[in-house]
């Protein structure tokens, strides 16, 4: 029954993976063909400015899930149980405040990118600084997501791995060199059915491999998998309801509220409320992504528990992941490439819509600020260049990414938590507090990464035992490391700084940069609300404390709002519910419908399978 004892891909795998590959170029080359040709930067960058809400939304699900989840989430349940299935809650308020808080601000201002926002609000210094924050982040996290499916395929299948990766990396460049933001955002569609697909056939076979629905369930509350509600306070516990739940609220504002990623998605909308709608749809998706990977997660345990499987070569419960799927999808022609094209599918679109974002920001915040006299035509070609610039570059941060070692796939992970969070606090430093400046905007960003780089780097050194694997000039990575063991070896108060959950990175250094931006700003001067550039701040504290006298509101808060007047603003609350409800019907609409068919699938297939096998 091992997998690696037999030749898993036949032709018909390669060819799906083939077909994957081919498609995603094909659309990149229809929109280099058609409409203005990719002439234009609004075209190439900001798709016209023309996008409906469900391209949109589905674009908006891929950017961030790469295969890290697809392949991470199942392992985390299989070892640890159903706790992370919590994460579903933070999505509610992770959604609904960038629908409604940071979308209305950043399309009124009609910016093109996230960081000309912080210009508008407190000077250019504080945009340059925050575009090289981002860049830093997503250039770390397209290496891992083009290395992370390439490497476990490679481990348990002897899959190609440079050829994988090279394969990837260049047609991702292509396309989105050709065709655009348009292009990232159909093959985002196209990609995201494909990677829904994919986990839906592990499971559905998974499910009839290990003996039906009942079957499954049985194992998996016998085997203590099924999780309840964990309630416990401790910010030390890496999964709990709070730290799920209430930390995941931000990792979540850090993706969907201010990531340049998703607010160009957001900006490319034909309308504003097209905009909001697409955040909405995100919702139903987002729960379905979850609940797919956390299903096969569940199958995966009830197939193997009991069973020791240290002596096979999946070594980790990541190369786990990857032997069951193929112990499961093995003899059944094509699927097992329908799963390849999955994982492949989830990094397309995470590494496109990076390029596309680091070739926007670099673009509009580093040169065009530079030289104001460049030609359009120019200003789109070097827009081209940048964004196969970056696609090149993603090949070499893998490369990178593989001399580090396996672990250090975690350390880029919580790369994500240590830069986000930051970022994150930056933009609410500006909406939401109408007196910070921008020497306060700086400093704290500058101690919010120190901060969140100490607290980072330090639970790494004081959790993992294992030596850094750097084969080159031993003596002197010895005596670094034990140099940097000495200095983050403190006693326990600082360990248990250190131990702070993962999940608390984004909120822990978000609050941080605030709080840091509010003290210096304070001290140096408060800005005046009416300094403030309008449009710029949301009346975010006006609203929290509303039972103030009204005296007493206007003096400690901006109650300034986004220039509407009462009638407009109620009118814009009665279209929300009514999107709200119509969605909600529609959602639970579609999961009935979908849960029926899957399960009278199941049961089919449950029936065809078992009967001539008894
Ligand atoms: C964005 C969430 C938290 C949504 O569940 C998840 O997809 C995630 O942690 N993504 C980042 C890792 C990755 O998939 O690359
Ligand atoms: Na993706």
């Amino acid at each position: 029954m091992d997998p690696s004892d037999q030749k898993i891909f036949t032709v018909i795998d390669y060819v799906i993976f083939a077909v994957l590959l081919a498609a995603s170029m094909g659309i990149g080359l229809y929109y280099a063909l058609s409409g203005g040709r990719q002439r234009t930067t609004q075209e190439f960058l900001m798709a016209d400015r023309s996008m409906g809400c469900l391209p949109v939304s589905l674009s908006l699900i891929a950017s961030f899930q790469s295969a890290v989840a697809i392949i991470g989430v199942p392992a985390e349940i299989y070892t640890h149980g159903t706790q992370y299935w919590f994460i579903g809650c933070a999505y509610i308020l992770g959604l609904l405040i960038p629908a409604h808080i940071f979308i209305p601000v950043f399309y009124r201002l009609r910016v093109s990118s996230a960081y000309q926002y912080l210009e508008l609000r407190f000077s250019k210094a504080v945009r340059i600084c925050g575009t090289l924050t981002f860049i830093f982040q997503m250039v770390i996290y397209m290496g891992v997501c083009v290395y992370t499916p390439a490497f476990a395929l490679n481990a348990v299948t002897g899959f190609e791995l440079w050829g994988t990766v090279l394969a990837t990396g260049l047609v991702c460049t292509l396309y989105t060199t050709l065709g655009g933001l348009k292009a990232v955002i159909w093959t985002d569609v196209f990609q995201t059915v494909v990677m829904f697909a994919g986990q839906l056939a592990v499971i559905v076979v998974g499910v009839q491999k290990t003996g039906g629905v009942a079957d499954v369930w049985r194992k998996v509350w016998e085997g203590n998998r099924i999780s309840g509600l964990d309630l416990n306070p401790d910010p030390t516990e890496r999964h709990t309801f709070w730290t799920l739940g209430v930390g995941g609220v931000f990792l979540m504002l850090s993706l969907y509220g201010v990531n340049q990623a998703q607010v160009q998605r957001y900006l490319s909308s034909r309308t504003e409320k097209e905009a909001v709608r697409s955040c909405y749809m995100v919702f139903p998706s987002l729960q379905l992504a979850l609940a797919l990977s956390c299903v096969m997660g569940l199958v995966m345990f009830a197939r193997y528990c009991g069973e020791d499987h240290s002596d096979k070569l999946a070594s980790s419960s990541r190369d786990m992941v990857i032997y069951f799927v193929m112990d499961m999808l093995h003899g059944l022609p094509g699927l097992p490439g329908l799963f390849i094209a999955c994982l492949f599918s989830a990094a397309l679109s995470t590494i496109s819509s990076a390029f596309n974002s680091l070739a926007t920001v670099t673009m509009e915040d580093l040169i065009k600020p530079q030289y104001p006299a460049m030609t359009e035509a120019r200003a789109t070609l070097l827009s081209k260049v940048l964004a196969m610039s970056y696609g090149l570059l993603c090949l070499a941060m893998a490369y990178l990414t593989h001399l580090m070692g396996d672990s250090v796939l975690q350390v880029a992970l919580k790369i994500f938590g240590m830069v986000g969070g930051p970022i994150l606090g930056l933009f609410c430093l500006g909406m939401f507090f109408p007196w910070a400046n921008s020497i306060g905007a700086l400093v704290g960003l500058c101690v919010g990464l120190v901060v969140a780089f100490w607290l980072g780097i330090g639970s790494i050194l004081t959790r993992s035992t294992r030596p850094l694997p750097l084969e080159c000039s031993a003596n002197v990575t010895i005596a670094i490391q034990t140099a940097i063991s000495l200095f983050f070896s403190q006693p326990s108060g600082l360990k248990r700084f250190y131990s702070l959950s993962y999940m608390w990175y984004s909120g822990f250094n978000c609050t941080t940069v605030i709080l840091i931006g509010l003290i210096i700003s304070f001290l140096t001067g408060p800005t005046k609300e009416e300094d403030v550039m309008p449009g710029t701040l949301y009346p975010l504290l006006g609203k929290l404390f509303c039972f103030l006298p009204e005296h007493l509101k206007k003096k400690l808060c901006c109650v300034t709002p986004l220039g509407q007047t009462v009638s407009e603003k109620i009118d814009l609350i009665a279209k929300n519910l009514a999107t709200v409800l119509q969605f909600i019907v529609n959602t639970s609409f579609i999961y009935t419908y979908l849960t029926q068919k899957i399960l009278k699938l199941i049961t089919t297939l449950h029936i065809h399978f078992k009967i001539p096998s008894m």
